[in-house]
């Protein structure tokens, strides 16, 4: 496991939405240290700004005020295709309803990222190979999304975002549209995938159980994160 520093850091950070004439504020003046290889699993309310963090941390979306920088370095100095370019090496998105291409089997759909990647066809089929076998789908590369199970499909999102290795992983309710169990398992990929590769995952959620996986859970809640449960780091 490597060791290169990707702490996320939210310093002072402000962010509104236009209503009518005005602005109305989701949070202002918001200090967030997310440390390399957290999980961190933050809830509240809806409407609280959860999503907005996880934009702001992935660069699609921009702060009013203040900083966020990723390992060292500030999203808001860098130029758009920078930017671009900096998304694709090294965050992973996990989306609540997965965001397949539906025409695409599982196996392309896992390819995508890697596209944009100078791996040749040969190096790219061998990874999409390897990582549907961390995600326990070898068996289903040729499925099309819509003959896998929400769970299966999940998971498929998931090899997605780890395709070209990012070491930040950011996921915004991907328990949401699950069934228990399958829920469960996709908590477990994702601990596993912390734990065992390294990730340093941001995790949005309404899902109480998340608090079994997190390292951490904060609450967002009227504009201030107040932690909810602290587990021990790991090895
Ligand atoms: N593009 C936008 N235009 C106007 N308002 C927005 C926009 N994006 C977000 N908001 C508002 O900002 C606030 C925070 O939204 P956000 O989606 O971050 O909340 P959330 O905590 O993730 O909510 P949920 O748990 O329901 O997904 C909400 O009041 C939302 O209506």
């Amino acid at each position: 496991m490597d060791t290169i520093h990707t702490d996320i850091e939210l310093a002072s950070v402000s962010k509104s939405y236009p209503l009518g004439r005005s602005r109305v504020p989701i949070f202002e003046d918001l200090t967030l240290h997310i440390p390399t290889g957290d999980f961190l699993a933050i809830m509240g309310p809806s409407g609280s700004g959860k999503s907005t963090i996880l934009n702001l941390i992935g660069g699609i979306d921009q702060a009013d005020a203040g900083t966020i920088s990723i390992g060292g370095t500030a999203l808001g100095r860098m130029g758009e295709r920078a930017l671009t370019r900096w998304r694709a090496r090294n965050i992973g998105f996990v989306f609540q309803f997965y965001n397949l291409m539906p025409r695409l089997s599982a196996a392309e759909n896992v390819e995508l990222p890697l596209l944009l990647t100078p791996l040749s066809a040969r190096e790219r089929r061998e990874r999409v190979l390897t990582i549907l076998d961390i995600v326990g789908l070898s068996d289903r590369a040729r499925h099309l999304p819509s003959e896998l199970s929400g769970g299966q499909q999940q998971r498929i999102g998931i090899a997605r975002a780890v395709a070209s290795d990012p070491r930040i992983l950011l996921c915004d309710e991907p328990t949401g549209d699950l069934d228990r169990k399958s829920a469960n398992e996709i908590l477990d990929l994702l601990q596993m995938l912390n734990r065992e590769l390294g990730k340093t995952i941001v995790m949005v959620t309404h899902d109480d159980s998340a608090t079994r996986v997190a390292r951490r859970t904060l609450l967002l809640d009227k504009g201030r994160f107040v932690a909810r449960q602290e587990m021990p780091a790991c090895a």
